[in-house]
């Protein structure tokens, strides 16, 4: 269509503009990549050398650069656009957001969430099996997302069999009136079996009570404490302290959930967020990140798409609708409800520069922390 001649594909992530070979791209070799699950090009953190990226860039005459990633790719293809810009050069630089966390602004959805949220299914449904398998049985079930809990959040919707849904968003807590164990123990009376899903980046506050931290990835990106086998020994312990049998069976489905091939709807929305963006570069935009925002493909500048990370609104609707599928409780005290609304108004506020309005619908949220406190 454009008559272009010759497509690079970076391979290792970012350090492969200067550390790594590249491969030239063509109809044969892209084929059936989008059957494979993974990165034909390969991956990385860290090295972001961004003088060495954009030497690079200049020394082989690239005139186009299509970024592909996360938050923190979309945060490095950011930099290299400023310094392209700095050094007046005739590149365009677009960013395409793919990762499962759906923890990109902005965006409807990125690509790859959807494709997560299915395979999911899988580990809460064996979770499920489990826990209706065995006297007083939990089946825990431990999901990506890292500081963002989306995954869990729909997969939790999707699956209708999840007693209680722990997210980053949601602090919790276990012991007390209106604690986790209270629930689980009550759920088990009224049950005989319940499954729990938990978000990786959830809890983090509390284990750090009793864990050290582990320091950073590559990317500077905090790693995250175990929730999973944190929460099973907890749970272990608390029902043994209380003298009542339980069976619980913890699934970790992470990586299988990561690895696998993108799924009909995920194949579709990439091709289009291809055509897109290479439809964008070649009318002569730069520095965004193709997105689609209520249903239409929009170039969104990598300021807008970096400047905060897309995460659960605990006073939103769809919140609401999984607490009163799971049932759980809120973990919430009202002031926490407030300073979670607040939060939304002020976000909002900065994306349209105006007062919010979209409201929040109290009712419906507040009455189903309020039912399941
Ligand atoms: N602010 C930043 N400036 C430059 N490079 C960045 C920045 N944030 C992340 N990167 C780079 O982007 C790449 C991917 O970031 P990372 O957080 O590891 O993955 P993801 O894109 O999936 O969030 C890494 O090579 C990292 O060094
Ligand atoms: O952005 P992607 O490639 O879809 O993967 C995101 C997931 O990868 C992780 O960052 C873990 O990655 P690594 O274990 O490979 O470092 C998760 O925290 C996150 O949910």
């Amino acid at each position: 269509m454009y008559g272009v001649t010759k497509i690079l594909g970076i391979q290792g992530g970012y350090r492969g503009f200067y550390a790594r070979n590249t491969i030239t791209l063509t109809p044969k070799i892209v084929n059936d990549i989008h059957k494979r699950g993974g990165t034909v090009l390969g991956s990385s953190r860290g090295g972001h050398d961004t003088v060495k990226i954009v030497d690079s860039i200049q020394d082989r005459g690239i005139n186009q650069v299509y970024v592909i990633g996360g938050d923190g790719t979309q945060r490095g293809a950011g930099v290299i656009f400023e310094e392209v810009r700095r050094r007046g050069l005739k590149v365009s630089v677009a960013g395409i957001p793919k990762t499962i966390d759906n923890d990109i602004p902005v965006i409807d959805k990125s690509f790859g969430f959807d494709t997560a949220v299915e395979e999911a299914q899988r580990a809460i449904n064996a979770a499920h099996v489990e826990a209706v398998s065995a006297e007083n049985g939990i089946g825990l079930v431990k999901l990506m997302g890292r500081h963002s809990g989306f995954i869990a959040h729909y997969a939790t919707l999707a699956s209708r069999d999840v007693d209680c849904c722990l997210i980053p968003e949601s602090p919790f807590y276990l012991e007390g009136e209106g604690g986790l164990f209270r629930y689980i123990e009550r759920r088990l009376k009224d049950n005989g079996h319940m499954v729990i899903v938990v978000a990786e980046g959830a809890g983090q506050k509390l284990i750090a009570e009793t864990m050290q931290s582990i320091g950073k990835d590559a990317s500077g990106n905090q790693l995250l404490l175990d929730v999973g086998l944190w929460l099973s020994q907890k749970i272990n312990e608390y029902f043994k302290k209380n003298k009542m049998t339980i069976n619980l069976k913890y699934i970790d489905p992470t990586y299988m959930i990561r690895a696998i091939p993108s799924n009909a709807s995920d194949n579709v929305y990439c091709t289009l967020l291809a055509h897109s963006v290479v439809h964008g570069a070649m009318a002569g935009y730069t520095g965004f990140t193709i997105g689609q925002v209520n249903g239409r493909h929009c170039y969104i500048p990598f300021y807008r798409i970096t400047e905060k990370q897309n995460r659960v609104s605990i006073t939103d609707r769809m919140w609401a609708r999984l607490l009163s599928s799971t049932n759980q409780p809120s973990f919430l005290c009202n002031k926490v409800i407030e300073e979670a609304k607040k939060e939304q108004e002020r976000a909002a506020q900065l994306l349209d520069g105006s007062p919010s309005h979209r409201k929040v619908d109290d009712e419906v949220a507040a009455s189903n922390l309020g039912r399941t406190k």
